[in-house]
């Protein structure tokens, strides 16, 4: 970017680099944000607390049970938006080494992430800082990585062991998140394969998008991730042993308190889009903390770029319902959402129907 006088304007630092260069006592102006304490849940209520799905239960119970977890799954869908799921298979110390390697990733010298920094929204590795430095009003205490890891599957070569490492969990990953749509199309009372099929799921898009929080000196004048929906149909989060995401549950932010080594699920746009607002794509976001590094890694899965997500024809028939949304291919449905227009209004508002 350049200045009017000629001169190079800096781009903005990771905000590693600038947490780890000066011991802070206030956050600089530039990542002033502040919250409505009145909207902060209390982490103490047993109330507050997003629901479980026991996975076992869904692959290997007696149809009995599968009957009864879809039961939970649909109920958890309906009214959280979010859910943990636990007995999953995929094992701790997968997971762990993902965070680690993301950990080492993070940690290169800033020269030699240099080579992953772009603007382009589907390039298949890029990392950077805060969310979108050109537009934002308020910089985020925040750096990522994005990779594709499907349809086809893309890796860095640096730091060691990223490669094996991000390929077995980005494949289990997967597994797991296509049972969970299997279990959401069941519990909307169609068949188990029906959501992947109308949504080409075999050619469908899978992120592992990781976030490093550093340490805040004041996390309550700070954001990680301000308020927003996931675009695509389900994201499965999992965190190093520092929390931070909240969730939007009865117009109060709820701390997750994941168990260790569960997945956390939440229900995507596309997914709204699909089930005419049955299941909703609830609002998150992550907070910051003084006490130690944060990594998240959130997984997204989403329909095959060239798909448009419509509200599904039998389940429109079966409820008497008129569609809420038109279509959009989720290539443009994301594009939409990193560009400006997200900062306008919901995504999902562009494309609700509109009734005379
Ligand atoms: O870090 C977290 O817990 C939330 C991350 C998130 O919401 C995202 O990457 O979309
Ligand atoms: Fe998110």
């Amino acid at each position: 970017m350049e200045a009017s006088n000629g001169h190079e304007i800096p781009k903005v630092a990771s905000i590693k680099t600038l947490a780890d260069s000066t011991t802070f006592t206030v956050v600089p102006s530039e990542y002033a944000y502040t919250k409505n304490p009145n909207e902060q849940g209390d982490a103490n209520d047993p109330e507050h607390s997003i629901p479980i799905i026991d996975f076992s239960l869904l692959t290997s119970g007696s149809p009995d049970q599968r009957a009864k977890v879809i039961q939970e799954l649909r109920r958890a869908c309906e009214e959280w938006g979010f859910f943990q799921v636990t007995n999953h298979g995929v094992p701790k110390s997968l997971m762990q080494s993902m965070i680690d390697a993301c950990h080492r990733f993070f940690d290169l010298p800033e020269e030699e992430k240099k080579e992953f920094q772009t603007r382009n929204l589907l390039d298949p590795i890029k990392c950077g800082t805060s969310f979108n430095v050109d537009i934002e009003k308020v910089h985020l205490w925040r750096d990522y990585l994005k990779v594709i890891a499907h349809p086809e599957f893309n890796s860095l070569y640096k730091p060691a062991g990223y490669r094996e490492v991000s390929l077995e969990f980005s494949k289990r990953t997967r597994e797991v998140a296509t049972e969970i749509l299997r279990g959401i199309s069941e519990s909307l009372g169609l068949e188990a394969d029906y959501i992947a099929k109308a949504m080409n799921w075999d050619r469908g898009l899978q992120i592992l998008a990781a976030n490093y929080y550093p340490v805040c000196p004041q996390p309550d004048k700070a954001i990680g991730i301000p308020p927003h929906t996931d675009h695509g149909l389900v994201t499965l989060l999992i965190q190093n042993e520092m929390g931070g995401l909240e969730v939007k549950h009865k117009d109060q932010w709820v701390l997750v308190n994941a168990a260790p080594g569960a997945f956390v699920v939440n229900i995507g746009d596309q997914m709204q889009i699909l089930t005419n607002d049955k299941y909703k794509s609830i609002w998150h976001r992550a907070v910051v903390n003084n006490k130690a590094t944060r990594i998240s890694i959130a997984v997204p899965h989403g329909p095959s770029l060239d798909t448009p997500a419509l509200p599904i024809p039998e389940f429109l028939e079966r409820e008497g319902q008129a569609p809420k949304y038109i279509g959009m291919t989720y290539e443009k449905f994301m594009e939409l959402q990193a560009g400006p227009a997200a900062y306008v209004k919901p995504c999902l508002d562009y494309l609700r129907v509109k009734h005379n």
